[in-house]
């Protein structure tokens, strides 16, 4: 067995980088979204004061008293990191557990009558219908007068170039600019002559995976609703229309996570939104409602999908979910961090390298927005480099597709 790559992992510890922001400046900002999002009574209010104390100057608490998902919690680690400061924890950890605590606070799990009420869903469904959402829907009647293959590859930028639409980061204002439109993956919000905003594409490769037979299947493990959703749903209804697959299952969150992660109800309001556009969109709608109707689309919404842990410890069933799949597309950049490890990764080491623990080929398809990475060509990350420090790393203006998996199946 070759010795594995490794490198630190990533903690929150250091003031002024972006661990530390997102968990002193962006969490305090989501429960302030959250206290407005809904007239919740003074017993949430308390319940998120609390939550502001411990996440800014507290340790880290237990879960409530007879907690559903106490056992599972303490197999993610939280006996072990019960009373340690959320800044001295694994960062990926830190984070999933804010949000656990956080739907703690608003009732979520219930019982009660804030059971399963999502505190994210108004802005999610404002997403929906913002002009953006309706342009995007239209735009896509003028993609039909393009060959299919050149279909394919704009469809698949646009889901690449969807992962911007991350509410969590809009709300920390780390994006910069939204940039054009950019089907072609050079200009982005941050493309330039000497860098293009796609600084890995394995995109071809990607594609060339999947045999226009319909013998192809999908596992597309979806990151955020709304403006990133779509586009996923009309790059899977694309490959069905096309017989580039023949089944797909799509994994969603089980419940709301990181602000704006799919949900079953966010992918079932996005299908509703896709139907009721008209034109090409809505016969996207309709071709997926018939195949999750008839079982060709299936749905999967695991514990695991908002566990604290990296894709290595994937549990026995979603492992074999995707070495079943021809590829699976894992779309976003906390997957991408969960893919190759939440660490400080040199940004050369290979990104077969690791992604060989993946039970089958594996493609991220992701906008930069954490400081991992790996894959990168050595001229390319000193471009990077020269001309923004480090900024790249997290700015939200590049983006990279790239495939791994295991060697032989690659
Ligand atoms: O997975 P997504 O939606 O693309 O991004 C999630 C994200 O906004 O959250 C983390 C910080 O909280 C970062 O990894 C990343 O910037």
């Amino acid at each position: 067995m070759p010795d594995l790559p490794s490198a630190p992992v990533i903690v929150a510890d250091a003031p002024g980088a972006f661990p530390h922001g997102v968990l002193a400046e962006r969490h305090p900002a989501v429960i302030r979204q959250v206290r407005d999002a809904f007239p919740y009574g003074p017993e949430v209010h308390r319940a998120l004061d609390a939550l502001l104390e411990s996440c800014t100057h507290g340790t880290i608490g237990a879960l409530p008293e007879g907690a559903h998902d106490a056992r599972r919690w303490a197999g993610w680690g939280l006996d072990e990191y019960t009373g340690r400061s959320w800044f001295e924890v694994p960062w990926l950890w830190a984070e999933s557990y804010f949000y656990r605590l956080l739907l703690d606070a608003v009732g979520y799990f219930g019982p009660g009558p804030w059971q399963g009420v999502d505190p994210f869903r108004p802005a999610k469904l404002a997403e929906l219908d913002a002009p953006e959402t309706a342009e995007e829907l239209a735009a896509l009647d003028a993609l039909d007068d393009l060959p299919p293959d050149e279909r394919t590859r704009a469809l698949l930028h646009g889901s690449l170039w969807g992962n911007r639409a991350d509410l969590g980061f809009r709300l920390s204002g780390d994006a910069e600019s939204e940039g054009g439109d950019d089907t072609d993956g050079t200009r982005g919000g941050g493309g330039t002559d000497d860098v293009p905003a796609l600084v890995a594409d394995d995109g071809a490769r990607l594609l060339a995976l999947l045999p226009p037979d319909g013998t192809g299947t999908l596992c597309l493990i979806a990151d955020n609703a709304g403006r990133e959703l779509v586009p996923d749903l009309l790059l899977l209804s694309h490959l069905l229309e096309h017989g580039r697959i023949g089944r797909a299952e799509l994994q969603l969150k089980p419940y709301p996570y990181y602000v704006s992660d799919a949900t079953t109800a966010d992918l079932l309001d996005a299908l509703r939104r896709l139907v009721s556009a008209g034109g090409a969109a809505a016969g996207h709608g309709r071709r997926l409602w018939a195949a999750l109707t008839d079982g060709r689309v299936t749905l999967r919404a695991h514990p695991f999908s908002c566990a604290p842990l990296p894709y290595a410890d994937l549990p026995g069933d979603l492992r074999a979910a995707c070495a079943a799949a021809t590829v699976t597309v894992l779309k976003g950049d906390l997957n991408y961090r969960r893919l190759v490890g939440d660490r400080w990764w040199p940004p050369t080491t290979p990104f077969a390298d690791v992604t060989a623990h993946f039970p089958g080929p594996v493609a991220a398809l992701r906008i930069l927005k954490s400081d991992v990475i790996t894959g990168l060509d050595p001229r390319t990350e000193a471009a990077l480099v020269a001309r923004e420090g480090q900024r790249w790393r997290t700015g939200g203006t590049r983006a990279l597709i790239q495939l791994g998996g295991p060697p032989h199946r690659t």
